[in-house]
């Protein structure tokens, strides 16, 4: 179990992070999810004893990292998988943890082959390795110790959307055995497939947070007409904002029954009108996200609030 209590990070006036709290269960897979600076890496830095929170808490199983008697056995880390000597072999970098770790020699070529660079790859220098290569080497640096929690700094970075799907499978299946997995992303599409609850953090605050099939059912309608413009004009005539959507879809708060009488009247054709789902997400994911410098973000509460 991951806990996150009332943590804030302060860099001089700088304010990284500001009271956030979430918890994350064994067997599920959170997706902690924020825009560029949003703070995503100093909760997680401050969750593996990288940086000493100003005030509030960030434990595993109710300890702090530095007080896990041989951590990296509890928890598997992967922040920067660039922070690797470029001169070692993969598998030569993964012996050296193993033996900081404790754990047998045999484990190196279990978690090898588990992030698929068993054979060649492994016995290359980590500077002929590509970014993707470098995520599957850490993510086995990660899993070395057989943790139970891992906590995932970006790790689809660099991946190419075969290795994504990979990786979804790996934690999903990391999960179902009863871990606990933490992961960062600036892209909520990487997240919502694969995480079972969402943390969404914007200027050092959470601005939403639940279970992702809550957040996806709340997301609004997406309507899709023939004529765009007159759909819009139609939704307008009926005072129903439009926040967004990509191609010819609008994507708006209203129920799908205010959005079909709106068209009717004007006698709009509509080719779509449903649930938004991952669109509606990505949608209150722009707006919570968009420009929010610490402070002036709505509190969960609120958004929930809103939204209700
Ligand atoms: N060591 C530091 N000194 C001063 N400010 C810092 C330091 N580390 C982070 N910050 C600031 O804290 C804020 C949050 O940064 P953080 O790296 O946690 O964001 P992030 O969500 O991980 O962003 P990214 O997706 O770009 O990695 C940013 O404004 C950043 O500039």
């Amino acid at each position: 179990m991951i806990s996150v209590d009332s943590l804030t990070k302060r860099y001089g006036a700088q304010v990284a992070v500001s009271d956030v709290s979430f918890s994350c269960p064994p067997g599920t897979v959170t997706g902690f999810l924020g825009p560029n600076g949003a703070g995503k890496s100093t909760t997680l830095r401050a969750l593996c004893g990288l940086t000493t929170p100003t005030s509030g808490s960030a434990v595993v199983g109710g300890r702090r990292f530095r007080d896990l008697p041989n951590a990296g056995r509890t928890v598997g880390v992967l922040l920067d998988a660039g922070a690797q000597h470029a001169g070692r072999t993969g598998r030569e970098s993964l012996r050296l943890s193993a033996a900081v770790l404790g754990v047998p020699r045999t484990r190196v070529d279990e978690v090898l082959e588990q992030v698929g660079l068993a054979g060649r790859p492994a016995d290359k220098r980590l500077r002929q390795y590509s970014l993707g290569m470098r995520q599957r080497l850490g993510l086995a640096t990660a899993l070395l110790g057989d943790p139970q929690v891992l906590v995932l700094d970006e790790p689809a970075n660099g991946l190419d959307p075969e290795g994504i799907f990979w990786m979804r499978g790996l934690l999903r299946g990391f999960a179902d055995r009863g871990g606990t997995v933490l992961l960062s992303s600036h892209l909520l599409r990487e997240v919502e497939a694969v995480a079972d609850q969402l943390v969404v953090i914007a200027g050092g605050r959470i601005v939403a947070a639940g279970t992702t099939q809550e957040l996806l059912a709340g997301s609004g309608t997406l309507v899709r007409a023939r004529d765009r413009a007159a759909l819009a004009a139609a939704l307008a005539a009926a005072g129903i904002a439009v926040g967004g959507g990509s191609g010819d879809a609008l994507v708006t708060d209203a129920t799908a029954d205010a959005v079909g009488e709106a068209a009717a009247a004007a006698g709009v054709v509509l080719r779509e009108l449903r649930p938004a789902g991952g669109e509606g997400l990505e949608e209150l994911f722009r707006s919570l996200t968009a420009g929010s410098p610490a402070g002036t973000v709505p509190a969960a509460q609120q958004v929930q609030e809103a939204r209700a």
